[in-house]
């Protein structure tokens, strides 16, 4: 995995911060939001009366709660697994058009914020499941609790049998484990004793995803409701039970008429789900104010994850070793070299395991924003749920409500929005919490849509929503690639909400990177290699954001102006295990390793960890060194040119001279005339490349470039097979199939 491969972990969710000292008193666990939203003027004043107040209203509005519930048939819930948010939007998109199909109570969650417990206790009886995977076959970090219990073997037979679901998988069939998580939540949940109320789907990125969406979400509402209002007459026809308390509310977020103008298929308006609580309280300002500046704190710093991984949530504060660029200062490419000190962690990484770094938006991105929001950065707020009891009181409400809130707060809601981190500065969410710059889907469209003065701005904005608009969402928004700021720019009128934006907003995802380096050459270290993104669109020049950041926070380094050692920088990252990903513990196993471009940087780590087992080994009888006795290593790397781009070039020429490598291939692509690449330099290799990938337990590895490369190495591989195996292209790909599910063909790719 690559920087640039949207990350692992899109959640980002905070531990629970620090709460205000009233509400400690009060009894309030944290997380749990104050009756009065949290403003800490009315709870710092608080007696006996107001605490009365509070709990009776608290009681009032659960025993409602539980009435309308009773009323309005079963409660649904949208559950996603989402890395980079395409499964969350769905989720979201489906959530928002329940009260439109007459189901009045539902809500949307990852799966981590629902808890499994919740689930197996009976609580959710209605599941709608969007997933996707991650790295190989990952779950989502927003999912790895959930499914981890899920898949536990010591779960009692029939523990889902009151549960119906459905499962709704999105995937790319480029990757070695194809819809590994949607599989396995669906394979579980019925082996579990759960009923599938809806066909699931499975829809690939290699075919597009929309218009198989669409149309799975299109059959939905007829099952989901027969699911939920066991009395319903069918989709088109009233919900069962008349007239529901979500229909009337239900008109102005349909898709259609909503959007009005004649436009089909704009998402519903996904309802505002929060409020923001301004803090009015001067030293509790001063404390938060105080904890950011002091970012990380001593706490942060004093950090152990006792299994060595860590997480988003908890990171390992690791200070920079060391920072080169790889590329030449002539190369058009930046790749950069990154050296941690992860010494003191207990991070047993494995070469193939991955670093998951979070990373900070520009803070003049941020500045700009904030100017053309009208938003003071410096003020303080807290999140509270929309139809909590004390929303009338709020000091900022958003302008819709929420179908889902009231039952999400009966049945204990989870702590919302919370990779904002808060109570937090806003500024200090817009630069760690939201992610400002990826391409705005289309319900973030919407949103900006429904907020314009001006009448000719928001149609053009629901147009680029709607269904119709798809070509010039794809150029404009797809190709263009504009971030919010952009479009505001672009769309002057626009104002939304603060509450609304901050609810849609995804969150700036961990951005993971490939370990190249072994800790038995590498002690106390672990190496990353990435291109610092830039990119053209029809918006100017585009900057990623984690590698920019990084660059620029090395720049020290990296511009000879200091040493490592004199700079204190600590940045917070996480391990990311490679599962299958990982050379062979015996080294007599064969393996052929195949990473042009950076793709090449595990590879690195491969080697490094080869050498050191190699020399580790107590030698072999009959065998001339211990590389001679090993199995044979290959490796195909491919790069422009050897000035430019060779990244790490002396260390492979290294690895021959000494053994680790038997047989090591360079494409310089732009050596010469006519391109050649990696998937050239294997068909010249022919007979013995196929003796290699044909040994017993022989092992493949890729590295790199999903879209065009790991497809053509394919191409190659199976015409390898059918060439000097003289297999069809059938038993070929047959071949290749039966080592991939063996674990022995292996790919890390991104796209
Ligand atoms: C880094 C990365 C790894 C992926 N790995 C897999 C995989 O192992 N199996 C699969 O079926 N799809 C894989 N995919 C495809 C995603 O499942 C697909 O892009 C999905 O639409 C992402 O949804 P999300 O944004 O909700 O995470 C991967 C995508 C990325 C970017």
């Amino acid at each position: 995995m690559q920087g640039q491969a949207p990350s692992p972990s899109a959640n980002g969710s905070a531990k629970p911060a620090p709460q205000p000292e009233a509400a400690q008193k009060a009894g309030f666990k944290p997380g749990q939001q104050l009756a009065n939203g949290g403003s800490a003027p009315v709870a710092a004043s608080g007696g006996g009366a107001i605490l009365a107040r509070l709990r009776a209203a608290r009681e009032k509005h659960a025993a409602e709660a539980a009435g309308r519930a009773a009323a309005s048939g079963r409660e649904v819930v949208v559950a996603y697994a989402s890395q980079t948010g395409t499964s969350q939007e769905i989720a979201r998109n489906i959530q928002a058009e329940c009260s439109k199909h007459g189901i009045a109570r539902s809500r949307v969650v990852s799966f981590d914020e629902l808890g499994f417990e919740d689930v197996a206790a009976g609580k959710v009886p209605i599941l709608a499941m969007i997933a996707s995977s991650t790295g190989d076959g990952d779950v989502p970090d927003n999912a790895v609790k959930f499914l981890g219990k899920l898949k536990r073997k010591s779960q009692p037979e029939g523990l889902l049998k009151d549960v119906q679901f459905t499962v709704l998988g999105l995937g790319d069939s480029n990757y070695t484990r194809y819809m590994a998580v949607p599989r396995a939540f669906r394979t579980r949940f019925t082996d579990l004793g759960a009923a599938c109320f809806y066909d699931c789907l499975e829809a690939d990125e290699v075919d597009g995803l929309e218009e198989f969406v669409d149309r799975w979400v299109a059959g939905l509402w007829g099952p989901l409701k027969q699911a939920a209002l066991p009395t319903a007459v069918g989709d088109n026809g009233p919900p069962a039970n008349g007239k529901s308390p979500g229909a009337a509310a239900a008109a102005d977020n349909s898709s259609e008429s909503g959007a009005g103008d004649g436009l089909v298929g704009v998402p519903a308006l996904a309802p505002t789900r929060v409020a923001l609580v301004w803090e009015a309280d001067r030293a509790q300002a001063e404390r938060v104010a105080a904890a950011e500046a002091a970012h990380p704190t001593a706490a942060d710093l004093a950090e152990r994850d006792v299994k060595g991984m860590y997480s988003p949530e908890t990171p390992f504060w690791a200070r920079v070793a060391d920072a080169r660029y790889l590329t030449a200062p002539t190369s058009e490419r930046k790749v950069l070299h990154v050296a941690f000190d992860v010494s003191g962690s207990g991070m047993a990484y494995h070469p193939g395991d991955s670093l998951g770094l979070l990373p900070e938006n520009d803070p003049a991105l941020v500045d700009g924003l904030l100017a053309r929001l009208g938003q003071d950065g410096a003020a303080i707020f807290s999140v509270r749920p929309v139809g909590s009891p004390a929303d009338s009181a709020a000091p900022a409400t958003s302008s819709a409500g929420s179908a889902g809130s009231a039952s999400s707060e009966a049945s204990g809601a989870p702590r919302l929005l919370p990779h904002l981190r808060w109570p937090c500065t806003l500024r200090w969410a817009l630069l760690h919490g939201c992610d400002l710059t990826s391409a705005p889907r289309k319900s973030l469209l919407r949103l900006l849509g429904e907020h314009c003065g001006d009448a000719a701005q928001r149609r053009q904005l629901l147009l680029l929503a709607s269904r119709g608009g798809k070509d010039a969402y794809a150029k404009e928004i797809r190709e263009g690639q504009p971030s919010l700021l952009d479009l505001l720019q672009r769309f002057p009128s626009c104002q939304p909400p603060l509450a609304a934006l901050l609810d849609a907003l995804p969150p700036l995802a961990p951005r993971m990177y490939s370990i190249a380096s072994s800790p038995l050459e590498h002690p106390g270290q672990a190496h990353v290699a990435f291109s610092v993104v830039r990119f053209l669109t029809a918006n100017g020049q585009r900057q990623g954001v984690a590698t920019t950041w990084l660059a620029k926070l090395v720049e020290p380094i990296t511009s000879g102006r200091l040493k490592a050692s004199e700079l204190t920088l600590r940045l917070p990252l996480y391990l990311r295990s490679g599962g299958a990903f990982r050379p062979p513990e015996d080294l007599q196993v064969p393996s052929l390793m195949i990473g042009p471009g950076t793709g090449v940087a595990p590879f690195r780590g491969f080697l490094q960890h080869r050498r050191q087992l190699l020399r580790q080994r107590p030698p072999q009888a009959g065998a001339g060194s211990q590389a001679e006795a090993a199995g044979p290593a290959w490796l195909f790397f491919g790069c422009r040119t050897k000035q430019d781009d060779y990244l790490y070039g002396d260390e492979w020429d290294a690895f021959v001279k000494d053994g680790t490598l038997s047989h090591y291939e360079v494409a310089f692509s732009r050596a010469q005339a006519s391109k050649v690449y990696v998937q050239h330099l294997m068909q010249q290799q022919g007979e013995a490349l196929h003796r290699l990938v044909t040994a017993p337990g022989a092992h493949i590895f890729v590295c790199g470039d999903g879209a065009l490369m790991a497809k053509d190495v394919h191409a190659t591989l199976v015409s390898l097979l059918e060439k000097n195996g003289s297999m069809t292209s059938a038993e070929a790909s047959a071949a290749l199939a039966a080592m991939t599910k063996e674990k022995r063909y292996i790919r890390d790719i991104w796209s």
